[in-house]
């Protein structure tokens, strides 16, 4: 069975940026390869309805926080699936946003912190009654509200499809979001994580995502590694 790496963080953090250099990093150990990025707006119909309610449909779906979450659960439960039978054909699998996400937003989004019912409530839920996979990892790409703020807008400057939505267009909901990360990593929830900052610079991006697949993987691409709770902090220099 292989290792299945979960990439948290703000709107506009780097995930995917990651995601993808860390897959080409396992790629080039000779490692396989297996990836997904939630919500799964083309896939699911939950996620879909979620999407659209970020963007202001569905009445007042967006304002109940449970709802949302609910959503976002279900998307996940339906890949279920999926994500054990790449977890059984590939040495590694990436998956850019997953249970943590629903932990840290709705806890924001209620005024919480990690210790509150909502996180609780989040892994009862999509864990012991869905039965979404645990990850055996948890990377939180860690980089300052503004920065990640920047990028969202100027992604959605160069592409009009990427309008920014009710979460990533609320300045203060991002930022009780990275506290609630910071609390989960501290807590070691759900699974051991890694927090590694993304601030610029595509070389030092590739050496991080070289140092979290080594710590991943292991030497060559033995499988399992993913062991004790590790947090370490690699800040990416130009
Ligand atoms: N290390 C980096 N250095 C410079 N720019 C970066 C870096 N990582 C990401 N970016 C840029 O920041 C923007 C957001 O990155 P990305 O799409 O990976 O973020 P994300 O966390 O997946 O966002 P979202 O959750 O909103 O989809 C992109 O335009 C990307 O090219
Ligand atoms: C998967 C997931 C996502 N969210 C939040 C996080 C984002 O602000 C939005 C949409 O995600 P995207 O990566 O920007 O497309 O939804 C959440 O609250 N719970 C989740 O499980």
């Amino acid at each position: 069975m292989g290792v299945m790496v979960a990439v948290e963080g703000l709107d506009g953090a780097g995930k995917a940026t990651l995601v993808a250099a860390l897959a080409d990093a396992a790629a080039r150990r000779g490692a396989t390869v297996g990836t997904f990025a939630f919500p799964r707006y083309d896939a699911d119909v939950h996620a879909a309805l979620a999407g659209e309610a970020l963007h202001g449909a569905h009445g007042d779906l967006r304002s109940s926080v449970h709802a949302m979450a609910v959503l976002f659960a279900l998307d996940r439960s339906g890949a279920a699936p999926e994500l054990r039978a790449a977890r059984d054909a590939h040495d590694l699998v990436l998956v850019d946003r997953y249970v943590a996400s629903n932990a840290a937003y709705g806890a924001a989004r209620q005024e919480e912190d990690a210790d509150g019912g909502f996180v609780a409530w989040v892994r009862a839920l999509e864990i012991a009654r869905l039965g979404v996979p645990v990850p055996d990892a948890q990377v939180l790409v860690r980089v300052p509200g503004d920065l990640a703020a920047r990028r969202v807008r100027e992604r959605a400057a160069a592409d009009p499809s990427r309008t920014p939505d009710g979460y990533e267009s609320d300045a203060a909901l991002q930022a009780r979001c990275a506290q609630v990360y910071d609390e989960l990593v501290a807590r070691t929830w759900l699974a051991p994580w890694s927090v590694v900052g993304a601030e610029e610079g595509r070389a030092a991006l590739t050496r991080t995502a070289e140092s979290v697949v080594a710590e991943r993987l292991g030497d060559g691409t033995s499988r399992g590694i993913a062991s004790g709770s590790s947090v370490r902090s690699d800040t990416i220099e130009t």
